[in-house]
Protein backbone atom coordinates (compact mmCIF):
# COMPACT_ATOMS: atom_id res chain seq x y z
CA UNK A 1 0.00 0.00 0.00
CA UNK A 2 2.78 2.60 0.81
CA UNK A 3 4.68 1.77 -2.21
CA UNK A 4 1.66 2.13 -4.22
CA UNK A 5 1.24 5.82 -2.47
CA UNK A 6 4.64 6.82 -2.89
CA UNK A 7 4.58 5.39 -7.13
CA UNK A 8 0.68 7.60 -7.14
CA UNK A 9 2.95 10.36 -5.60
CA UNK A 10 5.76 10.29 -8.05
CA UNK A 11 4.03 10.13 -10.87
CA UNK A 12 1.53 13.31 -9.60
CA UNK A 13 5.18 15.24 -9.06
CA UNK A 14 6.49 13.53 -12.79
CA UNK A 15 3.35 15.14 -14.32
CA UNK A 16 3.08 18.32 -12.47
CA UNK A 17 6.66 18.95 -13.43
CA UNK A 18 6.05 18.22 -17.01
CA UNK A 19 3.19 20.32 -17.13
CA UNK A 20 5.10 23.27 -15.79
CA UNK A 21 7.70 22.14 -18.51
CA UNK A 22 5.25 22.80 -21.03
CA UNK A 23 3.86 25.63 -19.47
CA UNK A 24 7.40 27.29 -19.51
CA UNK A 25 7.91 26.38 -23.35
CA UNK A 26 4.83 28.26 -23.75
CA UNK A 27 5.75 31.47 -22.59
CA UNK A 28 8.38 31.52 -24.98
CA UNK A 29 6.20 31.56 -28.06
CA UNK A 30 6.54 35.07 -28.57
CA UNK A 31 10.39 35.99 -27.00
CA UNK A 32 12.01 33.06 -29.61
CA UNK A 33 10.07 34.81 -32.52
CA UNK A 34 11.59 37.85 -31.05
CA UNK A 35 8.04 39.54 -30.63
CA UNK A 36 7.67 41.99 -27.89
CA UNK A 37 5.19 41.22 -24.90
CA UNK A 38 4.14 42.99 -21.90
CA UNK A 39 4.97 41.61 -18.80
CA UNK A 40 2.81 39.13 -17.81
CA UNK A 41 2.06 36.07 -14.93
CA UNK A 42 2.90 32.42 -15.39
CA UNK A 43 -0.61 29.90 -15.91
CA UNK A 44 -2.60 33.20 -16.42
CA UNK A 45 -0.77 35.20 -19.05
CA UNK A 46 -2.08 38.64 -19.99
CA UNK A 47 -5.48 37.51 -18.62
CA UNK A 48 -5.58 39.19 -15.23
CA UNK A 49 -4.64 42.91 -16.72
CA UNK A 50 -7.16 42.19 -19.20
CA UNK A 51 -10.17 41.12 -16.87
CA UNK A 52 -9.13 44.04 -14.56
CA UNK A 53 -9.04 47.20 -17.28
CA UNK A 54 -12.72 48.55 -18.08
CA UNK A 55 -12.16 48.29 -21.59
CA UNK A 56 -10.18 45.42 -23.08
CA UNK A 57 -9.87 47.29 -26.59
CA UNK A 58 -8.82 50.60 -25.25
CA UNK A 59 -6.12 48.02 -23.00
CA UNK A 60 -4.83 46.68 -26.51
CA UNK A 61 -4.21 50.19 -27.92
CA UNK A 62 -2.52 51.11 -24.90
CA UNK A 63 -0.27 48.04 -25.08
CA UNK A 64 0.14 49.19 -28.91
CA UNK A 65 1.56 52.15 -27.97
CA UNK A 66 4.02 50.93 -25.79
CA UNK A 67 4.94 47.61 -27.83
CA UNK A 68 4.47 48.32 -31.58
CA UNK A 69 2.42 47.31 -34.52
CA UNK A 70 2.65 43.59 -33.90
CA UNK A 71 3.25 42.15 -30.47
CA UNK A 72 2.49 39.03 -28.20
CA UNK A 73 -0.29 38.04 -25.24
CA UNK A 74 -1.22 35.31 -23.82
CA UNK A 75 -4.66 34.98 -23.18
CA UNK A 76 -4.28 31.84 -20.33
CA UNK A 77 -1.41 29.83 -22.41
CA UNK A 78 -3.24 30.72 -26.44
CA UNK A 79 -0.36 33.01 -27.76
CA UNK A 80 -2.21 35.55 -29.50
CA UNK A 81 -0.73 38.48 -31.83
CA UNK A 82 -2.36 42.32 -31.42
CA UNK A 83 -1.56 43.55 -34.74
CA UNK A 84 -2.27 46.94 -36.16
CA UNK A 85 0.24 46.57 -39.33
CA UNK A 86 -2.23 46.78 -41.87
CA UNK A 87 -0.09 44.88 -44.36
CA UNK A 88 0.07 42.09 -41.64
CA UNK A 89 -3.61 42.03 -41.60
CA UNK A 90 -3.96 42.16 -44.84
CA UNK A 91 -2.11 38.71 -45.56
CA UNK A 92 -3.78 37.57 -42.66
CA UNK A 93 -7.32 38.13 -43.56
CA UNK A 94 -7.55 38.31 -46.93
CA UNK A 95 -4.19 36.41 -48.59
CA UNK A 96 -3.92 33.29 -46.44
CA UNK A 97 -7.78 33.47 -45.90
CA UNK A 98 -7.64 29.56 -46.04
CA UNK A 99 -5.26 29.09 -43.31
CA UNK A 100 -7.34 31.80 -41.18
CA UNK A 101 -11.42 30.86 -41.19
CA UNK A 102 -11.88 30.34 -37.73
CA UNK A 103 -12.04 32.72 -35.05
CA UNK A 104 -10.81 32.03 -31.24
CA UNK A 105 -13.63 30.52 -29.72
CA UNK A 106 -14.74 31.80 -26.34
CA UNK A 107 -18.31 31.09 -25.83
CA UNK A 108 -18.80 27.31 -24.05
CA UNK A 109 -21.51 26.24 -26.77
CA UNK A 110 -21.50 24.13 -29.89
CA UNK A 111 -20.54 26.47 -32.50
CA UNK A 112 -23.61 26.08 -34.25
CA UNK A 113 -23.77 28.87 -36.17
CA UNK A 114 -21.71 30.90 -38.90
CA UNK A 115 -20.74 33.44 -36.58
CA UNK A 116 -18.79 30.75 -34.38
CA UNK A 117 -18.12 28.10 -36.72
CA UNK A 118 -15.12 27.72 -38.81
CA UNK A 119 -13.87 25.28 -41.46
CA UNK A 120 -15.87 23.51 -43.44
CA UNK A 121 -18.94 23.80 -41.17
CA UNK A 122 -18.72 27.58 -41.81
CA UNK A 123 -18.51 27.55 -45.78
CA UNK A 124 -21.99 25.52 -45.47
CA UNK A 125 -23.73 28.04 -43.56
CA UNK A 126 -22.67 31.03 -45.26
CA UNK A 127 -23.27 29.29 -48.54
CA UNK A 128 -26.84 29.02 -47.62
CA UNK A 129 -27.66 32.62 -45.53
CA UNK A 130 -25.11 34.46 -48.14
CA UNK A 131 -28.13 35.52 -50.76
CA UNK A 132 -30.28 36.70 -47.90
CA UNK A 133 -28.30 39.99 -48.55
CA UNK A 134 -28.05 40.64 -52.22
CA UNK A 135 -28.96 43.62 -54.06
CA UNK A 136 -32.45 42.44 -54.94
CA UNK A 137 -33.28 41.03 -51.93
CA UNK A 138 -32.61 44.03 -50.22
CA UNK A 139 -34.25 46.34 -52.40
CA UNK A 140 -37.15 43.87 -51.50
CA UNK A 141 -36.68 44.57 -47.59
CA UNK A 142 -36.72 48.57 -48.30
CA UNK A 143 -40.91 48.81 -47.88
CA UNK A 144 -40.53 46.41 -44.42
CA UNK A 145 -37.73 48.71 -43.04
CA UNK A 146 -39.54 51.65 -43.95
CA UNK A 147 -42.41 50.49 -42.21
CA UNK A 148 -40.62 49.51 -39.19
CA UNK A 149 -39.27 53.43 -39.43
CA UNK A 150 -42.63 54.70 -39.25
CA UNK A 151 -43.46 53.61 -36.34
CA UNK A 152 -40.47 54.98 -34.34
CA UNK A 153 -41.46 58.49 -36.52
CA UNK A 154 -44.65 58.62 -34.71
CA UNK A 155 -42.67 58.47 -31.66
CA UNK A 156 -40.28 61.02 -31.90
CA UNK A 157 -42.62 63.37 -33.38
CA UNK A 158 -44.46 62.95 -29.85
CA UNK A 159 -40.88 63.95 -28.67
CA UNK A 160 -40.46 66.92 -31.01
CA UNK A 161 -44.14 68.14 -30.06
CA UNK A 162 -43.36 68.08 -25.96
CA UNK A 163 -40.08 69.97 -26.92
CA UNK A 164 -38.42 67.33 -24.92
CA UNK A 165 -34.66 66.13 -24.62
CA UNK A 166 -34.68 62.07 -24.26
CA UNK A 167 -32.84 58.87 -24.85
CA UNK A 168 -33.35 58.48 -28.64
CA UNK A 169 -31.03 55.15 -27.97
CA UNK A 170 -34.03 53.09 -26.33
CA UNK A 171 -36.13 53.94 -29.65
CA UNK A 172 -33.25 52.75 -32.05
CA UNK A 173 -33.24 49.79 -30.27
CA UNK A 174 -36.60 48.79 -30.69
CA UNK A 175 -36.34 50.35 -33.80
CA UNK A 176 -33.35 47.74 -35.08
CA UNK A 177 -35.00 44.67 -33.80
CA UNK A 178 -38.31 45.17 -35.60
CA UNK A 179 -36.90 45.47 -38.76
CA UNK A 180 -34.57 42.76 -38.15
CA UNK A 181 -37.56 40.13 -37.00
CA UNK A 182 -39.52 41.49 -40.09
CA UNK A 183 -36.84 41.45 -42.34
CA UNK A 184 -35.52 38.26 -41.82
CA UNK A 185 -38.17 36.20 -40.23
CA UNK A 186 -41.43 37.45 -40.83
CA UNK A 187 -42.22 38.54 -37.34
CA UNK A 188 -43.98 41.75 -36.55
CA UNK A 189 -42.66 42.88 -33.01
CA UNK A 190 -43.88 45.99 -32.98
CA UNK A 191 -42.17 46.88 -30.23
CA UNK A 192 -42.51 50.62 -30.07
CA UNK A 193 -45.64 49.84 -29.23
CA UNK A 194 -44.85 46.42 -26.97
CA UNK A 195 -41.03 47.38 -24.94
CA UNK A 196 -41.73 44.95 -22.35
CA UNK A 197 -41.66 41.63 -24.86
CA UNK A 198 -40.05 39.27 -23.17
CA UNK A 199 -38.23 37.87 -26.06
CA UNK A 200 -36.71 41.59 -26.66
CA UNK A 201 -35.63 41.85 -23.35
CA UNK A 202 -33.91 38.31 -23.38
CA UNK A 203 -31.84 39.70 -26.26
CA UNK A 204 -31.10 42.97 -24.63
CA UNK A 205 -29.61 41.24 -21.92
CA UNK A 206 -26.85 39.39 -23.60
CA UNK A 207 -25.50 42.55 -24.27
CA UNK A 208 -26.27 44.38 -21.53
CA UNK A 209 -24.51 41.38 -19.49
CA UNK A 210 -20.76 41.77 -18.91
CA UNK A 211 -19.57 37.53 -20.44
CA UNK A 212 -16.00 38.78 -19.59
CA UNK A 213 -16.77 39.38 -15.66
CA UNK A 214 -18.03 35.82 -15.65
CA UNK A 215 -16.54 33.32 -13.73
CA UNK A 216 -17.21 30.31 -16.65
CA UNK A 217 -15.93 32.70 -19.15
CA UNK A 218 -12.84 33.35 -17.19
CA UNK A 219 -12.13 29.65 -16.46
CA UNK A 220 -13.02 28.47 -20.14
CA UNK A 221 -10.35 30.90 -21.06
CA UNK A 222 -7.90 29.79 -18.87
CA UNK A 223 -8.43 26.39 -19.98
CA UNK A 224 -9.17 26.22 -23.57
CA UNK A 225 -9.17 22.28 -23.04
CA UNK A 226 -11.64 22.00 -20.85
CA UNK A 227 -14.23 24.65 -22.47
CA UNK A 228 -16.37 21.45 -23.31
CA UNK A 229 -17.33 20.42 -20.11
CA UNK A 230 -17.59 23.78 -18.41
CA UNK A 231 -20.00 24.26 -21.36
CA UNK A 232 -21.93 20.99 -20.30
CA UNK A 233 -22.01 21.62 -16.83
CA UNK A 234 -22.74 25.49 -17.31
CA UNK A 235 -25.31 24.57 -19.73
CA UNK A 236 -26.74 21.48 -17.39
CA UNK A 237 -27.30 23.81 -14.34
CA UNK A 238 -29.17 26.20 -16.88
CA UNK A 239 -31.17 23.72 -17.87
CA UNK A 240 -32.07 22.33 -13.91
CA UNK A 241 -33.45 26.13 -13.62
CA UNK A 242 -35.38 26.13 -16.51
CA UNK A 243 -36.77 22.61 -15.23
CA UNK A 244 -37.53 23.79 -11.72
CA UNK A 245 -38.98 27.46 -13.53
CA UNK A 246 -41.32 25.38 -15.21
CA UNK A 247 -42.27 22.36 -13.35
CA UNK A 248 -41.22 23.24 -9.76
CA UNK A 249 -41.75 26.94 -8.62
CA UNK A 250 -45.01 27.55 -10.26
CA UNK A 251 -46.67 25.49 -7.35
CA UNK A 252 -45.03 27.05 -4.79
CA UNK A 253 -43.90 30.87 -5.57
CA UNK A 254 -44.54 33.52 -7.96
CA UNK A 255 -40.41 33.91 -8.12
CA UNK A 256 -38.68 32.43 -11.52
CA UNK A 257 -35.00 31.38 -11.32
CA UNK A 258 -32.59 33.56 -13.41
CA UNK A 259 -31.81 31.80 -16.62
CA UNK A 260 -29.42 32.91 -18.80
CA UNK A 261 -30.79 34.03 -22.30
CA UNK A 262 -29.30 32.37 -24.99
CA UNK A 263 -30.42 28.90 -23.87
CA UNK A 264 -33.73 30.41 -22.82
CA UNK A 265 -34.25 31.61 -26.14
CA UNK A 266 -33.33 28.96 -28.10
CA UNK A 267 -35.88 26.30 -26.30
CA UNK A 268 -38.86 28.97 -27.67
CA UNK A 269 -37.33 29.62 -30.83
CA UNK A 270 -39.08 26.26 -32.03
CA UNK A 271 -42.46 27.66 -33.22
CA UNK A 272 -41.24 30.82 -35.19
CA UNK A 273 -40.02 27.42 -37.45
CA UNK A 274 -42.94 25.63 -37.29
CA UNK A 275 -45.04 28.39 -38.06
CA UNK A 276 -43.25 29.24 -40.80
CA UNK A 277 -43.09 25.55 -42.00
CA UNK A 278 -46.83 25.54 -41.97
CA UNK A 279 -47.21 28.68 -43.79
CA UNK A 280 -44.47 29.46 -46.31
CA UNK A 281 -44.10 32.81 -47.34
CA UNK A 282 -43.25 33.79 -51.25
CA UNK A 283 -41.05 36.58 -49.39
CA UNK A 284 -37.24 35.13 -49.48
CA UNK A 285 -35.75 36.17 -46.15
CA UNK A 286 -32.77 34.56 -43.92
CA UNK A 287 -35.58 32.04 -42.35
CA UNK A 288 -37.26 30.92 -45.86
CA UNK A 289 -33.66 30.43 -47.04
CA UNK A 290 -32.73 28.59 -44.01
CA UNK A 291 -36.13 26.20 -44.24
CA UNK A 292 -35.36 25.10 -47.79
CA UNK A 293 -31.75 23.96 -46.85
CA UNK A 294 -33.06 21.97 -43.63
CA UNK A 295 -32.56 18.82 -42.83
CA UNK A 296 -33.28 16.32 -39.90
CA UNK A 297 -30.20 14.07 -40.60
CA UNK A 298 -27.00 14.51 -38.90
CA UNK A 299 -24.04 16.21 -40.63
CA UNK A 300 -20.97 15.63 -41.33
CA UNK A 301 -18.64 18.32 -42.36
CA UNK A 302 -15.24 16.14 -41.78
CA UNK A 303 -16.53 14.12 -44.80
CA UNK A 304 -15.33 16.13 -47.88
CA UNK A 305 -18.01 16.86 -50.23
CA UNK A 306 -17.93 19.55 -52.62
CA UNK A 307 -21.60 19.46 -54.32
CA UNK A 308 -23.44 22.76 -53.43
CA UNK A 309 -26.65 21.13 -53.02
CA UNK A 310 -26.00 18.78 -50.01
CA UNK A 311 -25.44 21.68 -48.57
CA UNK A 312 -28.11 21.72 -45.46
CA UNK A 313 -28.64 23.23 -42.23
CA UNK A 314 -30.09 21.31 -39.05
CA UNK A 315 -32.96 22.41 -36.96
CA UNK A 316 -30.93 23.66 -34.10
CA UNK A 317 -28.46 24.91 -36.47
CA UNK A 318 -31.26 26.97 -37.98
CA UNK A 319 -32.58 28.06 -34.22
CA UNK A 320 -28.25 29.36 -33.62
CA UNK A 321 -28.69 31.13 -36.61
CA UNK A 322 -31.68 32.92 -35.98
CA UNK A 323 -30.66 34.39 -32.55
CA UNK A 324 -27.07 35.13 -34.03
CA UNK A 325 -29.40 37.29 -36.44
CA UNK A 326 -31.52 38.97 -33.90
CA UNK A 327 -28.51 39.48 -32.06
CA UNK A 328 -25.80 41.03 -34.77
CA UNK A 329 -28.99 42.51 -36.21
CA UNK A 330 -30.01 44.78 -33.51
CA UNK A 331 -27.01 45.70 -31.32
CA UNK A 332 -24.81 47.15 -33.54
CA UNK A 333 -26.95 48.54 -35.95
CA UNK A 334 -28.94 50.53 -33.15
CA UNK A 335 -25.32 51.87 -31.50
CA UNK A 336 -24.58 53.15 -34.92
CA UNK A 337 -27.10 55.08 -35.02
CA UNK A 338 -27.13 56.10 -31.56
CA UNK A 339 -23.10 57.33 -31.86
CA UNK A 340 -24.11 59.03 -35.71
CA UNK A 341 -26.89 61.12 -33.45
CA UNK A 342 -24.44 61.96 -30.61
CA UNK A 343 -22.14 63.12 -33.44
CA UNK A 344 -24.71 65.65 -35.49
CA UNK A 345 -25.55 67.19 -32.22
CA UNK A 346 -22.28 68.04 -31.40
CA UNK A 347 -21.48 68.82 -34.93
CA UNK A 348 -24.60 71.29 -36.44
CA UNK A 349 -22.46 72.03 -40.16
CA UNK A 350 -22.11 68.32 -40.64
CA UNK A 351 -26.20 68.11 -39.81
CA UNK A 352 -26.46 70.72 -42.05
CA UNK A 353 -24.21 69.01 -45.34
CA UNK A 354 -26.28 65.96 -44.66
CA UNK A 355 -29.47 67.71 -44.53
CA UNK A 356 -28.94 69.69 -47.47
CA UNK A 357 -27.59 66.58 -49.38
CA UNK A 358 -30.87 64.62 -47.79
CA UNK A 359 -33.20 68.01 -49.69
CA UNK A 360 -31.86 67.25 -53.35
CA UNK A 361 -33.07 63.46 -53.26
CA UNK A 362 -36.35 62.56 -55.41
CA UNK A 363 -38.54 62.26 -52.49
CA UNK A 364 -42.04 63.75 -52.94
CA UNK A 365 -44.02 63.65 -49.51
CA UNK A 366 -47.24 62.29 -48.36
CA UNK A 367 -49.53 64.72 -50.17
CA UNK A 368 -47.66 65.12 -53.43
CA UNK A 369 -49.32 64.46 -56.58
CA UNK A 370 -46.00 63.44 -58.72
CA UNK A 371 -46.42 59.81 -59.26
CA UNK A 372 -42.91 59.55 -59.92
CA UNK A 373 -41.49 61.38 -56.64
CA UNK A 374 -40.97 57.99 -54.06
CA UNK A 375 -42.26 59.14 -50.59
CA UNK A 376 -39.88 57.35 -48.75
CA UNK A 377 -36.16 56.42 -49.35
CA UNK A 378 -35.34 53.36 -50.61
CA UNK A 379 -32.39 51.04 -52.23
CA UNK A 380 -31.75 52.98 -54.85
CA UNK A 381 -32.11 56.46 -53.45
CA UNK A 382 -29.82 56.29 -50.29
CA UNK A 383 -27.11 54.36 -52.78
CA UNK A 384 -26.98 57.61 -54.30
CA UNK A 385 -25.24 59.85 -50.96
CA UNK A 386 -21.79 60.69 -51.59
CA UNK A 387 -21.70 62.69 -48.08
CA UNK A 388 -23.88 60.24 -46.34
CA UNK A 389 -21.86 57.54 -47.22
CA UNK A 390 -18.52 59.38 -45.89
CA UNK A 391 -20.24 60.42 -42.78
CA UNK A 392 -21.34 57.14 -41.80
CA UNK A 393 -17.86 55.34 -42.30
CA UNK A 394 -16.80 58.36 -40.35
CA UNK A 395 -19.05 57.52 -37.65
CA UNK A 396 -18.02 53.66 -37.87
CA UNK A 397 -14.32 54.72 -37.83
CA UNK A 398 -14.61 56.53 -34.72
CA UNK A 399 -16.37 53.53 -33.43
CA UNK A 400 -15.78 50.33 -34.06
CA UNK A 401 -18.73 48.77 -32.80
CA UNK A 402 -17.87 45.19 -33.13
CA UNK A 403 -13.84 45.21 -32.96
CA UNK A 404 -14.47 41.92 -30.37
CA UNK A 405 -14.80 40.08 -33.85
CA UNK A 406 -11.49 40.86 -35.82
CA UNK A 407 -9.74 38.02 -34.79
CA UNK A 408 -8.70 35.09 -36.56
CA UNK A 409 -7.49 31.68 -35.35
CA UNK A 410 -4.59 29.70 -37.45
CA UNK A 411 -5.76 26.10 -38.47
CA UNK A 412 -2.28 24.95 -39.57
CA UNK A 413 1.39 26.08 -39.39
CA UNK A 414 2.16 29.16 -41.54
CA UNK A 415 4.45 32.07 -42.39
CA UNK A 416 3.58 35.83 -42.62
CA UNK A 417 6.01 38.14 -43.34
CA UNK A 418 8.79 36.42 -41.82
CA UNK A 419 7.33 35.27 -38.61
CA UNK A 420 6.74 31.53 -37.74
CA UNK A 421 2.95 30.87 -36.81
CA UNK A 422 1.83 27.67 -35.36
CA UNK A 423 -1.91 25.90 -35.34
CA UNK A 424 -3.93 27.90 -32.33
CA UNK A 425 -2.04 31.22 -32.77
CA UNK A 426 -4.83 33.63 -32.87
CA UNK A 427 -4.68 37.09 -34.00
CA UNK A 428 -6.25 39.87 -33.25
CA UNK A 429 -6.60 42.95 -34.94
CA UNK A 430 -6.44 46.10 -32.85
CA UNK A 431 -8.70 48.33 -34.41
CA UNK A 432 -8.72 51.36 -32.42
CA UNK A 433 -5.02 51.65 -33.11
CA UNK A 434 -5.46 51.40 -36.83
CA UNK A 435 -8.75 53.60 -37.08
CA UNK A 436 -6.78 56.47 -34.73
CA UNK A 437 -3.48 55.87 -37.07
CA UNK A 438 -2.46 59.13 -38.72
CA UNK A 439 -0.14 57.75 -41.21
CA UNK A 440 -3.14 55.75 -42.21
CA UNK A 441 -5.94 58.65 -41.93
CA UNK A 442 -3.98 61.93 -41.82
CA UNK A 443 -3.74 64.88 -42.23
CA UNK A 444 -5.90 65.77 -40.45
CA UNK A 445 -6.17 64.67 -36.63
CA UNK A 446 -7.81 61.45 -36.54
CA UNK A 447 -9.56 62.06 -33.29
CA UNK A 448 -11.31 65.00 -34.80
CA UNK A 449 -14.53 63.83 -36.44
CA UNK A 450 -14.03 64.88 -40.14
CA UNK A 451 -16.27 62.62 -43.13
CA UNK A 452 -14.35 64.33 -45.77
CA UNK A 453 -11.35 62.36 -44.58
CA UNK A 454 -13.03 59.39 -46.57
CA UNK A 455 -12.48 61.44 -50.18
CA UNK A 456 -8.99 60.06 -50.03
CA UNK A 457 -8.29 56.27 -50.95
CA UNK A 458 -6.42 54.65 -47.73
CA UNK A 459 -4.74 50.90 -47.48
CA UNK A 460 -7.56 48.17 -48.17
CA UNK A 461 -7.25 47.33 -44.23
CA UNK A 462 -7.43 50.89 -42.94
CA UNK A 463 -11.10 50.72 -42.47
CA UNK A 464 -12.26 47.36 -40.38
CA UNK A 465 -15.65 48.08 -38.89
CA UNK A 466 -17.09 45.48 -40.92
CA UNK A 467 -13.66 43.22 -40.43
CA UNK A 468 -12.31 42.04 -43.54
CA UNK A 469 -11.72 39.60 -46.25
CA UNK A 470 -14.52 36.66 -47.59
CA UNK A 471 -15.06 36.35 -43.88
CA UNK A 472 -16.55 40.04 -43.06
CA UNK A 473 -19.92 41.06 -41.28
CA UNK A 474 -22.36 39.48 -43.81
CA UNK A 475 -25.16 42.01 -43.00
CA UNK A 476 -22.98 45.11 -44.02
CA UNK A 477 -25.12 46.33 -46.56
CA UNK A 478 -28.23 45.38 -44.56
CA UNK A 479 -27.16 47.16 -41.99
CA UNK A 480 -25.79 50.71 -43.99
CA UNK A 481 -29.47 50.60 -46.22
CA UNK A 482 -31.39 50.50 -42.41
CA UNK A 483 -29.22 53.17 -41.21
CA UNK A 484 -29.08 55.55 -44.45
CA UNK A 485 -33.09 55.07 -44.71
CA UNK A 486 -33.52 56.45 -41.20
CA UNK A 487 -31.15 58.89 -41.36
CA UNK A 488 -32.49 60.42 -44.53
CA UNK A 489 -36.42 60.07 -42.83
CA UNK A 490 -35.27 61.09 -39.57
CA UNK A 491 -33.27 64.47 -41.05
CA UNK A 492 -35.76 65.57 -43.13
CA UNK A 493 -38.15 65.94 -40.95
CA UNK A 494 -35.92 67.35 -37.97
CA UNK A 495 -32.93 68.77 -36.90
CA UNK A 496 -30.55 67.71 -33.71
CA UNK A 497 -30.00 69.68 -30.67
CA UNK A 498 -27.92 68.26 -27.70
CA UNK A 499 -29.77 67.12 -24.47
CA UNK A 500 -28.53 68.76 -21.31
CA UNK A 501 -27.23 65.02 -20.72
CA UNK A 502 -25.94 64.38 -23.78
CA UNK A 503 -22.18 64.48 -23.05
CA UNK A 504 -22.14 63.30 -19.40
CA UNK A 505 -24.85 60.08 -20.04
CA UNK A 506 -22.80 58.93 -23.39
CA UNK A 507 -19.80 57.32 -21.57
CA UNK A 508 -19.18 54.57 -23.67
CA UNK A 509 -18.99 51.27 -22.06
CA UNK A 510 -17.89 47.72 -23.59
CA UNK A 511 -19.71 44.59 -23.31
CA UNK A 512 -20.18 42.45 -26.05
CA UNK A 513 -20.18 45.21 -28.56
CA UNK A 514 -18.57 48.85 -28.08
CA UNK A 515 -21.66 51.14 -27.35
CA UNK A 516 -22.69 54.48 -25.32
CA UNK A 517 -25.21 54.47 -22.33
CA UNK A 518 -27.69 57.02 -23.77
CA UNK A 519 -27.79 59.26 -26.12
CA UNK A 520 -29.74 62.42 -24.77
CA UNK A 521 -31.27 64.83 -27.66
CA UNK A 522 -33.99 67.30 -28.33
CA UNK A 523 -35.62 67.20 -32.17
CA UNK A 524 -36.77 70.49 -33.66
CA UNK A 525 -38.96 70.46 -36.59
CA UNK A 526 -37.45 71.83 -39.86
CA UNK A 527 -39.23 74.61 -41.52
CA UNK A 528 -39.53 73.92 -45.28
C1 LIG B 1 -23.40 48.81 -38.12
C2 LIG B 1 -23.73 47.56 -38.05
C3 LIG B 1 -22.78 46.39 -38.02
C4 LIG B 1 -21.44 46.35 -37.75
C5 LIG B 1 -20.51 47.52 -37.40
C6 LIG B 1 -21.03 44.98 -37.86
C7 LIG B 1 -19.73 44.53 -37.70
C8 LIG B 1 -19.32 43.21 -37.85
C9 LIG B 1 -17.97 42.77 -37.75
C10 LIG B 1 -16.76 43.65 -37.46
C11 LIG B 1 -17.96 41.43 -37.97
C12 LIG B 1 -16.73 40.52 -37.98
C13 LIG B 1 -16.17 40.50 -39.40
C14 LIG B 1 -14.84 39.78 -39.52
O1 LIG B 1 -14.52 38.94 -38.70
O2 LIG B 1 -14.09 40.09 -40.49
C15 LIG B 1 -19.32 41.02 -38.20
C16 LIG B 1 -19.72 39.72 -38.45
C17 LIG B 1 -21.04 39.35 -38.59
N1 LIG B 1 -22.12 40.19 -38.68
FE1 LIG B 1 -22.12 42.18 -38.53
N2 LIG B 1 -22.11 44.21 -38.18
C18 LIG B 1 -23.20 45.03 -38.29
C19 LIG B 1 -24.49 44.66 -38.62
C20 LIG B 1 -24.91 43.38 -38.83
C21 LIG B 1 -26.26 43.00 -39.18
C22 LIG B 1 -27.41 43.97 -39.40
C23 LIG B 1 -26.27 41.64 -39.27
C24 LIG B 1 -27.40 40.73 -39.61
C25 LIG B 1 -28.38 41.05 -40.40
C26 LIG B 1 -24.93 41.17 -38.98
C27 LIG B 1 -24.55 39.85 -38.96
C28 LIG B 1 -23.25 39.42 -38.81
C29 LIG B 1 -22.88 38.01 -38.82
C30 LIG B 1 -23.82 36.82 -38.94
C31 LIG B 1 -21.49 37.97 -38.70
C32 LIG B 1 -20.60 36.74 -38.68
C33 LIG B 1 -20.15 36.45 -40.10
C34 LIG B 1 -19.22 35.25 -40.22
O3 LIG B 1 -18.56 34.89 -39.25
O4 LIG B 1 -19.16 34.68 -41.33
N3 LIG B 1 -24.14 42.25 -38.73
N4 LIG B 1 -20.13 42.12 -38.14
Amino acid sequence: MLLLSIILLFICIGLTIYFLFLLRQRYQYFSQRGIPTPPFRFFFGHLQTLWNSASFHRQLESWTKQYGKIYGIYQGTVPTFVVSDPDFLQEVFIKQFPVFQGRHEISVRKPNDVASSSGAKWRRHRHIINPTFSAAKLKMMSPLINGCISNLMEKLADHATNNSQFNIYVYYKRMTMDVICRCAFGLDTDLQNNPNNIYFKKVEEIFTTNFRAHIVFKFAQLAPGMRNIIGKIFLGMNKARAFINIHILPLISTKQLHEIPGPWLVSRLHPIIEQRQQMPTSRVDVLQLMLQAITEEKINDDVSNNSKANYRLTREEIISNILIFMAAGYETTSTALACATYELARHPEVLEKLQSEIDQLPLGNDETSDEEAKTYPDYDIVAQMPYMDKFVSEILRMYPIANVAIQRCASEDTIVQGIKIEKGTVVYADVYSVHYDRELWGPEDPYVFFPERHDIKRHPMAYLAFGAGPRHCIGMRFALIEMKILLVRLLREYSILPGDHLESKFNIRERSVIAPEEVWVKLVKRTA
